[in-house]
């Protein structure tokens, strides 16, 4: 079997979660979960070695960001422990600077990559990997290098780059596992177009995410990367708990397995279940001070283990909220927006509720999901005239806020209007300062992982 000497791209997008926060970890509940037109992109080429030269080595470079580049070694462990990955030095005495999205998943993606070549020396030529993100992704200000560049230049490093939290390590991983499954395996095994390859990238970029993560998500970011916006289901915890480590024993059979579905995964993503009703779209609105996912769901999950009995009525009522605020748009989108001329009555009535329940959830378990000044600014939003609702997303906190307005020049306008001088009134005890609100350039966009061009990327890839 040959794989490709052409050079590949790929493309999947970020997410903004609309509702199911918190709930989603329990397989019990669902997420409603939006794809963006925001995209991480990676492109891969061979590298040319002169002949006689045998080069294990891939180098992945970030050209937006400064000293963004990572290059690896690779070889294959005994055991079937699978392709094992050891980042290089660029001298003897630099220190490493690590990426451990980068290095997960490429042990993982070149493990499952070896088990389809040819046995027993499968052989893996060198190559090179460039990452491009659209610029919603981080708040830095940028420089595009020409006037119709797609990219821009941040001119920091990747560490200090400031996430406004559309999920660029899903994006990332999702696109990186694709464009190197597409690179080095033949089109009748791995091919983006069709869903059974599709497949296999799902349950490989969500096993590697979970790796590089350390398994605390519920891999929403991943289904809706790899999918696009989608009603979703997580997996149950227990299936990622037993394949190993790279160059453990029997890694390499273990993830096959797993990969190509031989260990049943009980994710449900369903994206006939969410659509956006035309004349309508979500907006979003990132506000410049941040919050650790990681230790808000720590608290909240241990809050409702110690009372169930108070947790567990905010959650069904939330599910059943949820389900019916996908149903809304759904309807609405399938009967051509028919319906709208009580001014989405039902649909703002979901926010309202859902928003209510979130505060008792906020409240109950002492941890910030909509915090004051989030109220104060959702309110705020909310009464501008085309503005149907809007909730923080995902985890909740201080970054952001996800508003679903009319798709109209005047809205936007009237809310940057509001935005512009927006400021938290400094008198409640637990005022945090948040900074300035700033809209993204974003919206909702249905389509997950797709091929792209690569002649797009040739500026930044031979930069
Ligand atoms: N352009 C990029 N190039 C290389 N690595 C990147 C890039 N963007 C993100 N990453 C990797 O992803 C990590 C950020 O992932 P993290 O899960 O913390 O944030 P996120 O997915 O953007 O946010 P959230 O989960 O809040 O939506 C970075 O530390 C880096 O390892
Ligand atoms: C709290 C949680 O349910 C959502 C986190 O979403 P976000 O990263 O804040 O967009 C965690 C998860 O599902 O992985």
């Amino acid at each position: 079997m040959t794989s490709s000497i052409e050079p590949e791209a790929i493309s999947a997008p970020g997410k903004v979660f609309l509702a199911g926060g918190y709930l989603v970890l329990d397989r019990k509940y669902t997420a409603l979960v939006f794809g963006l037109d925001a995209r991480i992109h990676v492109c891969i080429e061979p590298i040319q070695t002169k002949s006689g030269v045998t080069l294990h080595e891939i180098i992945v470079r970030s050209p937006q960001f400064n000293e963004a580049v990572w290059e690896y070694g690779y070889r294959l462990t005994e055991g079937n422990g699978g392709v094992s990955v050891t980042q290089l030095r660029a001298s003897h005495d630099s220190s490493l600077n690590r990426n451990p999205f980068i290095e997960t998943t490429l042990a993982y993606a070149l493990t499952y990559i070896s088990t389809h070549l040819a046995q027993p020396q499968p052989q893996i030529h060198p190559s090179s990997i460039s990452i491009l993100a659209s610029s919603s992704y981080y708040s830095n200000p940028g420089t595009a290098p020409t006037p119709t560049s797609q990219f821009l230049n941040f001119d920091v490093k990747l560490s200090e780059a400031h996430k406004t939290g559309l999920g660029s390590s899903a994006a990332l991983v999702t696109s990186f596992t694709a464009a190197l499954l597409s690179h080095y395996l033949p089109r009748d095994v791995f091919d983006i177009e069709k869903d059974a390859s599709l497949a296999v990238l799902h349950n490989l970029a969500q096993t590697a995410h979970c790796a590089a993560q350390g398994k605390v998500g519920s891999g929403f970011d991943i289904a809706s990367a790899v999918y696009g916006s989608c009603l979703y289901r997580r997996f149950s915890p227990s299936l990622l708990e037993k394949h190993g480590e790279p160059g453990s024993i029997d890694f390499s059979s273990n993830l096959r397995a797993l990969v190509d579905g031989e260990v049943q995964w009980d994710t449900e993503i369903r994206k006939a279940a969410i659509k956006m009703p035309p004349g309508l779209r979500l907006l979003m609105c990132d506000v410049d001070c941040g919050s650790e996912t990681p230790g808000m769901v720590t608290k909240v999950l241990a809050w409702r283990k110690q009372k169930p009995e108070e947790a567990d009525p905010i959650w069904d009522e939330l599910q059943a909220g949820n389900e019916e605020l996908a149903k809304e748009l759904t309807k609405l989108a399938e009967s051509g927006n028919q319906g709208a001329q009580d001014g989405h009555g039902r649909i703002r009535e979901l926010f309202v509720k859902n928003r209510k329940l979130i505060r008792q959830m906020s409240k109950a378990s002492g941890v910030p999901i909509e915090p004051r000044e989030q109220t104060l600014l959702l309110d705020a939003c909310s009464k501008v005239a085309g503005v149907i609702g809007g909730v923080v997303p995902g985890a909740g906190g201080y970054d952001a806020v996800v508003l679903l307005i009319e798709d109209k020049p005047d809205v936007i306008a009237d809310l940057k209007e509001l935005l512009k001088d927006w400021k938290v009134e400094q008198d409640s005890e637990d005022a945090v300062k948040i900074g300035n609100v700033g809209m993204l350039g974003v919206r909702e966009d249905m389509v997950g992982v797709r091929r792209e061009d690569p002649v797009k990327y040739r500026d930044w890839v031979h930069k």
